[in-house]
Protein backbone atom coordinates (compact mmCIF):
# COMPACT_ATOMS: atom_id res chain seq x y z
CA UNK A 1 0.00 0.00 0.00
CA UNK A 2 2.93 2.47 1.05
CA UNK A 3 4.91 1.58 -1.81
CA UNK A 4 7.17 4.23 -2.73
CA UNK A 5 9.26 5.06 -6.32
CA UNK A 6 11.29 7.27 -4.48
CA UNK A 7 12.35 4.39 -1.69
CA UNK A 8 11.50 1.41 -3.29
CA UNK A 9 13.18 -0.76 -0.21
CA UNK A 10 10.44 -1.88 1.32
CA UNK A 11 12.17 -4.37 4.03
CA UNK A 12 15.32 -2.56 5.40
CA UNK A 13 17.36 -5.02 7.45
CA UNK A 14 19.90 -2.77 10.12
CA UNK A 15 22.32 -5.65 10.85
CA UNK A 16 25.56 -5.80 13.38
CA UNK A 17 27.43 -8.85 14.30
CA UNK A 18 26.31 -8.80 18.19
CA UNK A 19 22.79 -8.60 16.99
CA UNK A 20 22.98 -11.73 15.39
CA UNK A 21 25.35 -13.38 18.01
CA UNK A 22 26.01 -16.05 18.25
CA UNK A 23 24.84 -16.81 14.85
CA UNK A 24 27.57 -15.61 11.80
CA UNK A 25 26.69 -12.24 11.00
CA UNK A 26 27.46 -12.31 7.06
CA UNK A 27 25.51 -15.33 6.98
CA UNK A 28 21.80 -14.08 8.42
CA UNK A 29 22.55 -11.39 6.04
CA UNK A 30 22.64 -13.46 2.78
CA UNK A 31 19.63 -15.28 4.11
CA UNK A 32 17.90 -12.33 5.31
CA UNK A 33 18.02 -10.99 1.32
CA UNK A 34 17.33 -14.10 -0.29
CA UNK A 35 14.55 -14.19 2.38
CA UNK A 36 13.20 -11.34 0.50
CA UNK A 37 15.71 -8.02 2.28
CA UNK A 38 15.52 -5.46 0.05
CA UNK A 39 18.13 -2.87 1.46
CA UNK A 40 20.85 -3.56 4.24
CA UNK A 41 22.18 -0.94 7.01
CA UNK A 42 25.53 -1.67 8.93
CA UNK A 43 25.38 -0.47 12.26
CA UNK A 44 28.27 -1.45 14.56
CA UNK A 45 27.96 0.85 16.79
CA UNK A 46 31.09 -1.00 19.66
CA UNK A 47 33.15 -1.74 16.29
CA UNK A 48 36.72 -0.05 16.09
CA UNK A 49 37.41 2.16 12.69
CA UNK A 50 39.55 -0.95 11.08
CA UNK A 51 36.93 -3.70 12.14
CA UNK A 52 34.08 -1.66 11.25
CA UNK A 53 35.47 -1.23 7.66
CA UNK A 54 36.65 -4.63 6.99
CA UNK A 55 32.77 -5.60 7.89
CA UNK A 56 31.48 -2.89 5.42
CA UNK A 57 33.89 -4.18 2.77
CA UNK A 58 32.26 -7.82 3.13
CA UNK A 59 28.92 -6.97 3.24
CA UNK A 60 29.27 -4.56 0.03
CA UNK A 61 30.69 -7.54 -1.70
CA UNK A 62 27.28 -9.53 -0.36
CA UNK A 63 24.92 -6.47 -1.40
CA UNK A 64 26.72 -6.13 -4.87
CA UNK A 65 26.06 -9.61 -5.72
CA UNK A 66 22.84 -9.72 -4.97
CA UNK A 67 22.04 -5.98 -6.47
CA UNK A 68 20.90 -4.81 -3.47
CA UNK A 69 21.98 -0.93 -1.95
CA UNK A 70 23.94 -0.76 1.62
CA UNK A 71 23.58 1.93 4.04
CA UNK A 72 26.21 2.69 6.49
CA UNK A 73 24.98 4.28 10.20
CA UNK A 74 26.60 7.19 11.27
CA UNK A 75 30.09 6.39 9.66
CA UNK A 76 30.24 8.90 6.25
CA UNK A 77 34.05 8.03 5.93
CA UNK A 78 33.87 4.51 5.73
CA UNK A 79 30.42 5.24 3.20
CA UNK A 80 32.41 6.65 0.97
CA UNK A 81 35.65 4.57 1.35
CA UNK A 82 33.21 1.23 -0.01
CA UNK A 83 31.26 2.99 -2.02
CA UNK A 84 28.08 2.38 -0.26
CA UNK A 85 24.78 3.46 -1.43
CA UNK A 86 23.45 5.43 1.16
CA UNK A 87 24.43 6.41 5.49
CA UNK A 88 22.58 7.17 7.96
CA UNK A 89 22.57 9.76 10.54
CA UNK A 90 20.31 10.69 13.62
CA UNK A 91 19.92 13.74 15.54
CA UNK A 92 23.63 13.38 17.17
CA UNK A 93 25.65 12.19 14.34
CA UNK A 94 27.26 14.49 11.08
CA UNK A 95 24.10 16.72 9.86
CA UNK A 96 22.67 15.53 6.57
CA UNK A 97 23.68 19.44 4.97
CA UNK A 98 27.34 18.77 6.39
CA UNK A 99 27.56 15.55 4.76
CA UNK A 100 25.68 16.82 1.62
CA UNK A 101 28.37 19.80 1.43
CA UNK A 102 31.27 17.49 0.87
CA UNK A 103 29.82 14.60 -0.86
CA UNK A 104 27.20 16.34 -2.80
CA UNK A 105 24.06 14.33 -4.44
CA UNK A 106 26.68 11.19 -4.94
CA UNK A 107 25.28 9.00 -1.85
CA UNK A 108 21.63 8.89 -0.26
CA UNK A 109 20.89 10.12 3.09
CA UNK A 110 19.11 8.51 5.99
CA UNK A 111 17.93 11.32 9.01
CA UNK A 112 16.27 9.73 12.25
CA UNK A 113 13.18 11.99 12.95
CA UNK A 114 12.59 11.67 17.00
CA UNK A 115 10.17 14.56 17.27
CA UNK A 116 7.59 16.38 15.19
CA UNK A 117 9.77 19.74 15.44
CA UNK A 118 12.62 18.02 13.76
CA UNK A 119 10.43 18.63 10.47
CA UNK A 120 11.36 22.12 10.84
CA UNK A 121 15.20 21.78 10.96
CA UNK A 122 16.77 23.38 8.04
CA UNK A 123 18.70 19.96 8.24
CA UNK A 124 15.36 18.53 6.35
CA UNK A 125 15.96 19.21 2.72
CA UNK A 126 19.21 17.50 2.72
CA UNK A 127 17.81 14.08 4.03
CA UNK A 128 16.72 11.79 1.19
CA UNK A 129 14.61 9.67 3.72
CA UNK A 130 13.44 9.38 7.03
CA UNK A 131 13.82 6.99 10.28
CA UNK A 132 10.81 7.40 12.12
CA UNK A 133 12.35 6.43 15.55
CA UNK A 134 11.36 4.58 17.66
CA UNK A 135 7.75 3.17 16.74
CA UNK A 136 7.88 1.31 19.23
CA UNK A 137 10.74 1.10 22.46
CA UNK A 138 12.70 -1.61 22.12
CA UNK A 139 15.74 -3.17 24.15
CA UNK A 140 18.00 -3.05 20.84
CA UNK A 141 18.67 0.97 21.54
CA UNK A 142 17.66 2.32 24.96
CA UNK A 143 18.97 5.94 24.36
CA UNK A 144 16.16 6.72 22.45
CA UNK A 145 13.37 9.80 23.72
CA UNK A 146 9.59 8.61 23.40
CA UNK A 147 8.03 6.42 21.01
CA UNK A 148 5.95 7.56 17.99
CA UNK A 149 3.51 5.15 17.83
CA UNK A 150 1.02 3.97 14.88
CA UNK A 151 -1.10 7.67 15.68
CA UNK A 152 2.70 9.74 15.52
CA UNK A 153 3.71 7.70 12.52
CA UNK A 154 0.34 9.29 10.97
CA UNK A 155 0.51 12.20 12.06
CA UNK A 156 4.00 12.79 10.39
CA UNK A 157 2.37 11.11 7.22
CA UNK A 158 0.82 14.16 6.74
CA UNK A 159 3.54 15.96 7.25
CA UNK A 160 5.91 15.13 5.14
CA UNK A 161 6.25 13.28 1.63
CA UNK A 162 9.97 12.05 2.29
CA UNK A 163 9.86 8.22 2.30
CA UNK A 164 9.29 7.29 6.07
CA UNK A 165 11.23 3.90 7.47
CA UNK A 166 9.61 2.56 10.71
CA UNK A 167 11.90 1.34 12.88
CA UNK A 168 11.59 0.35 16.55
CA UNK A 169 10.11 -3.02 17.61
CA UNK A 170 8.96 -3.73 13.83
CA UNK A 171 7.88 -7.40 13.63
CA UNK A 172 5.48 -9.84 12.20
CA UNK A 173 2.90 -8.70 14.80
CA UNK A 174 3.87 -4.94 14.73
CA UNK A 175 4.58 -4.37 11.11
CA UNK A 176 1.40 -4.47 9.27
CA UNK A 177 -0.17 -1.40 11.41
CA UNK A 178 3.07 0.53 10.36
CA UNK A 179 3.01 -0.06 6.73
CA UNK A 180 -0.77 0.47 6.94
CA UNK A 181 0.09 3.94 8.70
CA UNK A 182 1.96 5.15 5.51
CA UNK A 183 5.49 3.96 6.21
CA UNK A 184 7.38 2.83 3.09
CA UNK A 185 9.69 0.60 4.51
CA UNK A 186 9.77 -1.02 7.77
CA UNK A 187 13.44 -1.71 9.23
CA UNK A 188 14.34 -4.38 11.48
CA UNK A 189 17.29 -5.77 13.78
CA UNK A 190 15.51 -8.61 16.26
CA UNK A 191 12.72 -9.83 14.38
CA UNK A 192 15.51 -11.59 11.66
CA UNK A 193 18.99 -11.12 13.35
CA UNK A 194 17.57 -13.20 16.07
CA UNK A 195 15.63 -15.56 14.76
CA UNK A 196 16.37 -19.12 14.16
CA UNK A 197 15.42 -18.87 10.48
CA UNK A 198 16.53 -15.59 8.94
CA UNK A 199 15.13 -16.30 5.60
CA UNK A 200 11.86 -17.74 6.34
CA UNK A 201 11.39 -14.55 8.91
CA UNK A 202 12.50 -12.00 6.33
CA UNK A 203 10.09 -14.28 3.37
CA UNK A 204 7.57 -14.05 6.08
CA UNK A 205 7.97 -9.94 6.86
CA UNK A 206 8.00 -9.64 3.16
CA UNK A 207 4.65 -11.15 2.60
CA UNK A 208 3.37 -8.15 4.97
CA UNK A 209 4.22 -5.60 2.73
CA UNK A 210 2.19 -5.62 -0.43
C1 LIG B 1 16.54 3.49 9.52
C2 LIG B 1 17.12 3.99 10.79
N1 LIG B 1 16.41 4.85 11.52
C3 LIG B 1 16.91 5.31 12.69
C4 LIG B 1 18.16 4.91 13.12
C5 LIG B 1 18.75 5.45 14.39
O1 LIG B 1 19.84 6.34 14.12
P1 LIG B 1 20.48 7.17 15.32
O2 LIG B 1 19.40 7.98 15.92
O3 LIG B 1 21.66 7.91 14.82
O4 LIG B 1 20.96 6.06 16.34
P2 LIG B 1 22.05 4.91 16.09
O5 LIG B 1 21.49 3.90 15.17
O6 LIG B 1 23.28 5.55 15.51
O7 LIG B 1 22.31 4.35 17.45
C6 LIG B 1 18.87 4.01 12.32
N2 LIG B 1 20.09 3.57 12.66
N3 LIG B 1 18.34 3.56 11.16
C1 LIG C 1 18.62 1.32 15.28
C2 LIG C 1 17.33 1.72 15.89
N1 LIG C 1 16.89 3.00 15.79
C3 LIG C 1 15.72 3.20 16.39
S1 LIG C 1 15.13 1.79 17.11
C4 LIG C 1 16.49 0.91 16.57
C5 LIG C 1 16.69 -0.54 16.84
C6 LIG C 1 15.61 -1.41 16.27
O1 LIG C 1 15.84 -2.73 16.68
P1 LIG C 1 14.70 -3.83 16.77
O2 LIG C 1 14.23 -4.08 15.39
O3 LIG C 1 15.40 -5.01 17.37
O4 LIG C 1 13.64 -3.30 17.68
MG1 LIG D 1 23.58 7.43 14.63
Amino acid sequence: MAFSPQFPYPLYLVISEEDCYPQPWLQVAEEAIIGGVDIVQLREKKAVYSDFLEKAHKLIRLTDHYGIPLIINDAIDIAADVGAWGVHVGQKDLPPLAIREKFGNSIHIGWSMETLAQLESEQLNAADHLGVSPIFSTPTKTDTIDEWGISGLRQLRMRTEKPLIAIGNMNLTTAGAAWDAGANAIAVVSAICRSQDPRESSAQLKHLLR
